[in-house]
């Protein structure tokens, strides 16, 4: 019997853990999904690398979603539909604010919904925000693996260079980082009545000058201190998703969370 896999992604419709770590790198996707207990490659089709184990005991997917909220999106809409019920987004992105430097993390506590997705959806009133056990659990997790991280918007935004259009100034709105994928799934949770959060290590600084080395040092994502805070975030993420697994199981309460 051929088995029901999703049109797009090529995931199985059933059989998965309910929750998932979401990365946009293929290759981080195998890195992260390489920590698991009794890790398993379950698919691989056009940028979805999926992969399924269990961090200390907790069964969940490690998955791949590219760069760029409309293809990111069919790989959170295909997950939901396979069952999973708790996502957390793993990514990459630049710092917005002074003191988040190359190598933090940063929680997302919602995102600026300029994804390139979304607005085609639903009104762009429709905020994007984490859960906030997801907050929670990802602030917890970082406090106790003693990861540089700061808590606060981001901003998805879907060209990733500057073009001839200046870029809007959120200068004053307080954000905290840039990146491209997490309010297509803050959304997407929302609608369905999902978990969901994220957090992202930063490659990079100012957002507003991302190719203007003189400025900022420039984005380069290739270098020791990002591979460092990428590291810590993989562990970080996956402890939240089993922080966020207790507290479904009533085995965790906001104490434990450290709030
Ligand atoms: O590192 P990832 O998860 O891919 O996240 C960031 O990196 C990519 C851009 O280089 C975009 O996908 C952006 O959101
Ligand atoms: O979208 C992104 C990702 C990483 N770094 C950035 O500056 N932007």
């Amino acid at each position: 019997m051929t088995q029901d896999l999703l049109p797009v992604t090529r995931i199985p419709r059933t059989g998965l853990p309910p929750r998932a770590l979401v990365v946009g790198d293929p290759l981080r996707a195998a890195l992260v999904g390489a920590k698991l207990e009794g890790a398993q490659e379950v698919s691989y089709h056009r940028e979805y690398r999926v992969f399924s184990g269990s961090w200390k005991g907790v069964p969940m997917v490690v998955a791949s979603h590219g760069v760029g909220a409309p293809g990111a999106i069919l790989l959170f809409q295909e997950l939901a539909d396979a069952g999973v019920r708790t996502f957390l987004r793993f990514g990459t992105a630049g710092a917005m604010k002074p003191g988040i430097g190359d190598g933090d993390l940063v929680i997302a506590e919602a995102a600026v919904r300029d994804d390139g997705v979304t607005q085609q959806l639903l009104p762009p009133e429709y905020p994007a925000v984490s859960s906030p056990e997801a907050v929670l659990a990802l602030q917890r997790a970082a406090r106790e693996a003693g990861a540089p991280h700061h808590r606060g918007i981001v901003w998805t935004r879907a060209a990733f260079q500057p073009g001839l259009l200046p870029l809007f100034s959120y200068e004053g709105a307080g954000l905290a980082a840039i990146e491209m994928e997490l309010s297509a799934l803050l959304v997407t949770a929302s609608l369905r009545g999902l978990v969901a959060g994220g957090v992202v290590v930063i490659d990079g600084a100012n957002a507003d000058e991302l190719v203007d080395e003189t400025a900022t040092g420039g984005y380069n994502p290739h270098r020791e201190i990002v591979a460092e805070g990428v590291e810590r975030g993989a562990v970080v993420s996956l402890e939240a998703l089993r922080l966020l697994a207790a507290n479904e199981a009533g085995a965790a309460d906001d104490e434990e969370y450290g709030v």
